[in-house]
């Protein structure tokens, strides 16, 4: 039976809450005197903020119970929002709460951190005043855009993967980038070289990816191309003496060849145009080498305020070992190495381990032991491989460690644990496993280490309470 479509209704709404996924939120009730089904429909707005008042346009709209729209019209701006950010189309994706102060946005990511631990039964009177950034723009270190079918380069709308917004300017990248950019759409444009078509599979460019170190002045470019520089060799040397000549702290340019269809930025083949495969780059005056694909904390003025604060919770001494589990390139591990008497990290990425080892002898030290194992199996193998932790520090992805690895952590039972996490669901779950083992929340300190996006960074300090 053909399913019945609903004509499409233009609405006038208040946003009433930014979800945790950064959409406004609104319920709305068709009326009933126009022909009320008595359904609900949850509508998700883009780039506003709560108490924002909007027109959208809904097709079929009494046909369905959830619609992800962009706003037609800002009738009323909401008293968060900040008047200084002119249009939703003129700045890239990826930020949805650029339109909320950045006051509102600190409130409201608190108030994520004490909800998700609230519905777990902690206290949350240990959680501290979330640190904010004095300068919340342009903090970015790495950027990485997708050309579009359309000579575009920016980032995919909000909701939307099929569509890349042309990136005229971004509040997260540093002007440097922005530069770039500009000057690499005006190289494809020179040359016609078209943009990587997903449905089709044709095309050329596929995305840009910059680093940039602030501590080192270093910038590294890489373009991810469906092919070699082979029958582009021309654009290809114009590209390096137009890029070059403009940025004097150019020290690699790297043309990377990803053929297949899969989305994930991967490479087959990669031809350096220019320079090296690395840059330098410094955080808590640490030296760091960071590949292309290299982990590295994308916003090195919050991360060093995060070590700083996992130092200071492990309160490490020259008599402790420490485990740095999930350990990346050593971020937490080589601070730690240097206050402590030894320090063993685990990671599940086998380049993130050759880089972590890497980096412990650039700096020195030498009471390190990394080993490429998912978590899991780690923590049952480093007992014969290394010993036993007096102390333990994790920083799991977005999906948290989960109740296998915190029952493990758990048996370990070191009396502290200091635990970072991006994801404030994933860390209140993993908690509740810590709790069974006797553990007891001591310090929250929520670091807003992605402003304009709506994640956030929280450390905290677990100690085992004494029986
Ligand atoms: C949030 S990052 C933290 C990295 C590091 N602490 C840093 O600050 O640079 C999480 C790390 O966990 C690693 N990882 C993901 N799943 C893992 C697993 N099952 N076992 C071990 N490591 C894993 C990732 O490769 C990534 O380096």
């Amino acid at each position: 039976m053909k399913k019945k479509t609903y004509p499409t209704e233009v609405l006038d709404v208040t946003i009433k809450r930014i979800t945790p996924e950064g959409y406004g939120y609104v319920k709305h009730i068709h009326p009933p005197e126009r022909g009320s089904n008595g359904r609900g429909l949850t509508i998700n707005v883009t780039n506003v903020v709560p108490g924002d008042v909007v027109r959208v346009t809904i097709p079929n709209a009494k046909g369905r119970r959830k619609a992800v729209v962009e706003y037609d019209e800002l009738l009323q701006p909401g008293p968060t929002r900040n008047l200084d950010i002119p249009t939703h189309e003129a700045v890239s994706g990826g930020t949805p709460l650029q339109y909320m102060k950045y006051a509102a946005q600190l409130e409201y990511k608190m108030d994520m951190v004490k909800t998700y631990l609230q519905e777990k039964d902690f206290d949350i009177s240990v959680v501290k005043p979330i640190i904010g950034m004095d300068e919340p723009n342009r903090y970015r270190n790495k950027m990485e855009l997708t050309f579009g079918p359309n000579g575009e380069l920016g980032m995919h709308q909000q909701g939307n993967f099929r569509r890349v917004i042309d990136l005229e300017d971004s509040i997260l990248a540093p002007q440097i980038m922005v530069d770039v950019k500009h000057t690499i759409s005006k190289w494809q444009k020179d040359y016609d070289l078209p943009g990587y078509e997903k449905t089709t599979q044709e095309g050329l460019l596929r995305n840009l990816l910059m680093r940039y170190s602030f501590a080192t002045d270093e910038l590294m470019i890489i373009l991810y191309v469906t092919e070699g520089p082979g029958k582009y060799q021309a654009a290809a040397d114009d590209l390096v003496t137009r890029l070059t000549t403009q940025f004097k702290n150019l020290v690699s340019l790297q043309w990377v060849e990803h053929a297949s269809s899969a989305e994930r930025i991967q490479a087959d083949e990669t031809f350096i145009l220019h320079g090296r495969d690395y840059i330098n780059d410094e955080l808590n005056g640490f030296k760091y080498r960071i590949w292309p694909d290299t982990f590295f904390q994308a916003n090195p003025i919050q991360a060093e305020k995060l070590v700083e604060l996992a130092l200071e919770m492990a309160d490490v001494n020259e008599d402790m070992r420490v485990l740095d589990l999930f350990c990346g390139v050593g971020t937490f591990s080589l601070p730690l190495a240097k206050n402590s008497k030894d320090l063993a990290g685990i990671e599940i990425v086998e380049n993130s381990i050759i880089s972590a080892r890497r980096n412990a002898e650039d700096n020195g030290l030498a009471n390190t032991f990394f080993m490429t194992r998912d978590a899991r199996q780690g923590l049952i193998d480093l007992k014969e491989a290394w010993g036993h932790p007096d102390l333990l520090v994790l920083d799991p992805p977005r999906s948290g460690a989960g109740g296998k690895v915190m029952r493990s952590i758990g048996r370990f039972g070191t009396d502290k644990v200091v635990y970072i996490s991006c994801s404030p669901k994933s860390l209140a779950d993993d908690l509740t496993w810590l709790r069974d083992f006797g553990y007891e929340l001591i310090t929250v300190q929520p670091v807003d280490q992605f402003p304009h996006t709506t994640h956030v960074e929280t450390i905290l300090l677990m100690q085992k309470v004494k029986g």
